[in-house]
């Protein structure tokens, strides 16, 4: 109930329909009890006493008590499915807002297909339990009320003796409740799981063939679905050994009130149509003993799946807007890193006493191996992560006083691997802002070099790009990327590894238009061409999250260290080297 509890905020604003959905049940449920009565008078009243004129009226009473009742049922069904949606529509959307804001931490551990389960097949667990399950699991006590109620009337001592199963019933269903819940919960997760497999593999697909893996991938999606089939076999076990005990002890019920009943009628002490009646309200004990497994699994089911919906909304969002954070008004885009030291978690630090002065409208190039901690340097100015250390200031504001709304508006990426809406080009352009002409969409796709091979599209900027942008080639992707980066109109530009699927004309090609358009703003562009940063107006390279050189290309060129070596292996072959070379040996 704790899960539900949980949950109030989403079903309780249409309480009113919950209300609704479970009144109709109880008047359906209780007109149900009229049909007992109406068969003992049918047998005490009109056959024995030969009253045969009243069996039309009676018959005509049953359609009418059926059709009020089906009315009733009709209007639990309508209102309980309205009220499922309802919820499931508002939990779908509090959900996916909820991932919007959950930090890069977040992710960084998350499984897509883990999430794309719990955002479908546990909504719709939950949804059937708040639409019907709960009315129903309500119903199933109030029968066995009304019932009871009934039965205690008409004759309290047969009604005390076909209660004698009762307790062992109470106790098999609560140990079922209790067997079945974490096998409910590990196949939710095998599930899970087995999303998780099939969303990986159609993502990775390329790789996988490209590496001829298919068996391997087979094996791996068999064995998960091995885990999954495990888990329902597990669980089809549970129920089979507590199904017929279930139905067993409300057979007994019917057994023992056969028995002593019909001992009753025999004596005298009951007549006929009232062991009919009475047989008649014991159904109304029996289908709810039966069906307490069925119910007992629903809610288990919703229990399970409202446990994994919740750990997604109760998760602690570790990067967000604190009280009084500001949105800065003409930003110039100075940017500072003052003794920064950061660690992922669980991590050896990725930047140690990281130091960076970035004037407003600078570029400053980032140099280093693989894992030296570049991109990390930007991850953090973006604030996608909190720092514990040192501190980051956009104009001299601490960025952790700054909306982060405020912040990313300032900031424009082009990434490494560029990641296209299967939406038009157009759309993938302009995604940054909200209202863009089309003459700023060609202008930036001009600037990125992306319009003359956009025109060549047979539906230039309204063709739509695959997945990810299948369709399109690398370069062409990031081109894209750079145009929807320059209709931002950023005052920080930040290329990371921007111009690395490109070939070396485009490259510079692309950088002239960078030139323009990098005026004004501050730039950050990560490389391992040294040609990409030699025009920075600061380089830092970086090893193991430190700092190990810095200085323009020309203060890097004169001095001996990873710089010059990078500079060495990448333009051995090149004129400009050698004569360089010659240089040096004069100077020195
Ligand atoms: N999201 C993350 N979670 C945990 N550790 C991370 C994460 N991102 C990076 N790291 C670690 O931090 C260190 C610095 O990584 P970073 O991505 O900043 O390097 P990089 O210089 O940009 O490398 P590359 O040139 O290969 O992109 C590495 O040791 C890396 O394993």
């Amino acid at each position: 109930m704790n899960v539900l509890k949980q949950l109030k905020q989403f079903y309780w604003k249409d309480r009113y329909l919950l209300f609704i959905s479970i009144v109709c049940l109880m008047c359906s449920t209780a007109l149900g009890l009229v049909y007992p009565h109406l068969l003992r008078f049918l047998i005490d009243d009109v056959i024995k006493k030969e009253q045969f004129e009243w069996v039309p009226y009676l018959a005509l009473l049953v359609v009418a008590v059926v059709a009020v009742k089906a009315t009733f049922a009709y209007m639990h069904g309508f209102t309980g499915g309205r009220l499922g949606n309802r919820v499931a529509f508002s939990l779908r959307n509090a959900l996916y807002e909820k991932l919007q804001y959950l930090s890069f931490q977040y992710y960084d551990r998350a499984k897509t297909g883990d999430l794309m389960s719990r955002l479908t097949a546990d909504l719709e667990g939950i949804r059937q339990f708040i639409g019907f399950g709960f009315a129903q699991l309500l119903n199933v006590f109030l029968m066995f009320i009304f019932g009871s109620i009934m039965m205690f009337t008409m004759n309290w001592k047969l009604t005390l003796v076909t209660f004698i199963t009762m307790p062992f019933l109470v106790v098999t269903a609560m140990r079922l409740e209790r067997q079945i819940h974490p096998e409910f919960r590990s196949i939710r997760q095998a599930n899970s799981n087995l999303t998780t497999a099939v969303q990986e593999n159609i993502n990775g697909v390329r790789t996988v063939k490209a590496f001829a893996r298919e068996p391997f991938e087979i094996e791996k999606f068999a064995s998960r679905n091995g885990e999954f089939r495990e888990s329902n076999i597990n669980l089809s076990y549970t129920w089979s050994r507590f199904f017929p005990t279930l139905e067993l002890l409300s057979s007994v019920c019917v057994a023992v009130l056969l028995t002593v009943g019909g001992m009753f009628v025999i004596k005298g002490s009951m007549t006929l149509g009232e062991l009919v009646a009475f047989f008649s309200f014991i159904w109304y004990i029996i289908a709810p003993m039966r069906d307490i497994g069925f119910h007992i699994n629903n809610y288990t089911q919703s229990k399970a799946s409202g446990e994994r919906v919740l750990e997604i909304l109760n998760q602690y969002v570790h990067v967000k807007d604190k009280d009084g954070a500001i949105t800065p008004e003409h930003v110039q885009g100075t940017v500072r890193f003052e003794n920064v030291t950061f660690s992922y978690p669980e991590k050896q630090p990725a930047l140690r006493e990281f130091n960076l002065e970035a004037p407003a409208g600078s570029v400053i190039g980032l140099l280093g191996g693989t894992g030296s901690g570049k991109s990390t340097v930007i991850q953090l100015m973006l604030r996608a992560y909190n720092i514990k250390e040192g501190r980051i200031t956009l104009d001299g504001k601490d960025i952790r006083d700054i909306k982060l709304e405020a912040l990313r508006q300032q900031i424009a990426l082009v990434f490494q691997e560029t990641f296209l809406f299967s939406s038009t080009i157009r759309n993938n352009i302009s995604y940054g802002r909200k209202d863009v002409t089309d003459e700023e969409i060609v202008r930036a796709a001009k600037l990125a070099k992306a319009h003359d091979f956009i025109m060549e599209l047979p539906l230039g900027y309204d063709t739509v790009v695959g997945e990810r942008g299948m369709g399109l080639s690398g370069g062409q992707k990031q081109r894209i990327a750079i145009a929807r980066a320059l209709i931002k109109d950023p005052k920080i530009l930040i290329l990371d590894d921007a111009t690395s699927a490109v070939d070396m004309e485009t490259e510079h090609e692309i950088q002239a238009g960078f030139q323009e358009l990098m005026k004004g703003r501050t730039t950050f562009i990560i490389a391992h061409r040294i040609s990409s940063l030699k025009h920075a107006d600061e380089i830092l390279v970086l090893d193991s999250g430190r700092i190990i050189q810095r200085g323009t290309h020309e203060e890097l060129l004169s001095q001996p260290g990873h710089y010059y070596e990078t500079y060495k292996i990448q333009y051995s072959d090149h004129p400009d080297f050698a004569q360089q070379q010659e240089e040096r040996r004069v100077v020195g």
